[in-house]
Formats: C-alpha cells, structure tokens, sequence
C-alpha cells in the first residue's frame, strides 16, 4: 500500500498571471516565490518552493494536482503500481523538474481524465514563510465534481490507498459526496469528490492558524469588494470553521480552521451523513449561488 506526505500543490489556470498573482499574493497572503516568467507564477505558504503554480488559459480551473510521496521509495512503489494497474504513468522530464523545483515526478490521469502528478520531493526555501496579517499555515485540500463517484472514489480509495474520513448521503441513501485522506496523512481530507453533471474544480482551500485569521481576512477581502460567498461557518464533516470566497476568474477558494485528525492506527471508522444544510453549515448559513460555478478541468 503506498503512502503519501501531503496534497503537495495545485496548478491552476488563470485568465491573467499578473492580477491572479496579485490577488494570491496580497489578499491570499501567499509569498510569491521568485518574478513571474512566461505566464507561471509560483506561491507558497510553507518552506516548500512552491503549493501554487499559476498558469494562463483561457480556461480558469485547474491544470494538475500534485501529492507528495513519503518518500522516494514509496514514489518507485506508486509508479509501478499505477503501471501495473494501467494507468500508464509518464515521468516529468529534466527541465519541467528543474521549473517546478521536484527532484522525481510522474503523471498520471485519473478515470476522470483529471491529471495527477505524484513526487517524492520539493526544494525547499532557505527564507522562512512569515505570513501576514493573514497566518496561512498550509495548502488544505482540493474537491472535485465529478461525473461518476462511485468509480472515482473506487480509484482513489483501492488503487491510491486514499482513506475515506466520511461519505454523504442523499435521503434515498445513494452517497454524493466523500471526504478522502491520503494516507498517512492524518488530516480530515486533502481531497474531496463530490457527485456532479460534469468534471469541475469545486474550490482549493488553506488552513490558517485560528479564528482570528478567518475574522480579519473577511474584513480585508470586503473592504476590497472581493466576494465572500459562504460563511464563517462551521462544517460538520471535519468539524472545521470555513470561510469562502471568489478569485479575481470566480475560482472558489476556502480558508478552513481546525480539522479533525485521524490516527495512523485504529482510525474511527467513516460516517455516513445527511443531506441537510446544518451538515455543511452547522450555523445554518446559506452560500451563494457562485460557489463552485467556475473551474474547468484541462483533460
Ligand atoms: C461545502 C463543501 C463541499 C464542504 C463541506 C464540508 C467540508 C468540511 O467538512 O471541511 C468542506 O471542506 C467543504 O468544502
Ligand atoms: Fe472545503
């Protein structure tokens, strides 16, 4: 069974490199990790080189996720296990790596078409990450729509070894979303698939530090006029405090707090919850209608 780090870094695809940038840099808080080049733009919010690479497209949404291995061994394993299960994964060449600042990457596409990178490690910045006013402490979690659950959860849970933290349910009992964790990961979910009439990004989330943090980022982002589109709230699935909010594309971003973790041994087993509007907001807020509309997915 393979075992993984963390969700290492997200490359999304934004309408224009600079303003993104901008926008990540100043109201995300992120650093931004060396000058824009040829439309890409890394940030980061840890000692990692990077956990955003920025992209233009026409398309805003996402280009690739990329999880860290635990180690190189556990890299070699991933390798040849997706092989062997056929899902033909392809090693990133010297001068990509070099850009990225990864010592060995494959890719690899989901049943969805979704492309995955997996690494083993990253360079890391000799500056310490000082975030401010914002405390971002790390990358979070993706979630995904998807048009066929079943299967992808199926993928990620007995082909990746993703464990799954909690499923929800639709009154009939048929499951439309799963919170996975990518063990041993202990966190809640780093990734999360939800039921859908197309493949979309839903949102990309970071932790910040506590409370404090989500109180003075709501302020600054209104005072810009920058959309909060949900919260603050509190989800009961990983019981963290979330806020929500749209990029300068409409990409739907969350800053999430205090999420719960799972044990490497004896983990609790996974619930199965309802479809109510107290298990996504168990301060009975609403979200806007904007949440999770924009998101391509480059396949
Ligand atoms: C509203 C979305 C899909 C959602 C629901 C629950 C959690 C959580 O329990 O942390 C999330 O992070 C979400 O993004
Ligand atoms: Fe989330």
């Amino acid at each position: 069974m393979i075992r993984y780090k963390k969700l290492g870094y997200i490359a999304l695809n934004v309408t224009d490199v600079e303003r993104s940038t901008h926008f990540y840099r100043d109201m995300v808080c992120l650093d931004q990790v060396g000058e824009i080049k040829e439309d890409v733009a890394f940030l980061s919010s840890s000692s990692d080189y990077h956990n955003l690479m920025l992209n233009k497209s026409d398309k805003p949404g996402l280009k690739r996720i990329g999880f860290e291995m635990e180690s190189t061994k556990e890299w070699e394993k991933a390798f040849e296990l997706l092989k062997k299960e056929g899902y033909a994964p392809v090693e990133v060449d010297k001068e990509e790596r070099a850009l990225l600042k990864i010592d060995k990457a494959f890719r690899f596409r989901d049943p969805n078409g979704v492309t995955f990178e997996f690494y083993n490690k990253m360079m890391q910045r000799a500056k310490p990450y000082e975030p401010s006013p914002v405390r971002v402490l790390k990358l979070d979690h993706v979630v995904l729509r998807v048009p066929n659950l079943q299967d992808t959860v199926r993928f990620f849970n007995e082909v990746l070894n993703f464990k799954i933290s909690d499923t929800r349910h639709k009154p009939d009992g048929e499951m439309y979303f799963a919170f996975m964790r990518c063990f041993p990961n202990p966190f809640h979910h780093s990734f999360g698939i939800s039921q859908g009439d197309d493949l979309r990004m839903f949102h990309i989330a970071y932790k910040v530090e506590d409370i404090n943090d989500i109180g003075i980022a709501r302020n600054r982002l209104i005072n810009l006029d920058v959309p909060v589109i949900f919260g603050p709230g509190r989800h009961l699935a990983s019981g963290s405090i979330f806020m929500y909010f749209l990029d300068p594309d409409g990409l739907t971003l969350e800053y999430t707090q205090d999420m719960e973790e799972f044990p490497e041994e004896n983990p609790r087993e996974p619930r199965m919850l309802d479809h109510t509007l107290r298990t996504t907001d168990l301060w009975e807020g609403a979200s806007d209608p904007r949440i999770g509309k924009v998101g391509h997915v480059e396949v």
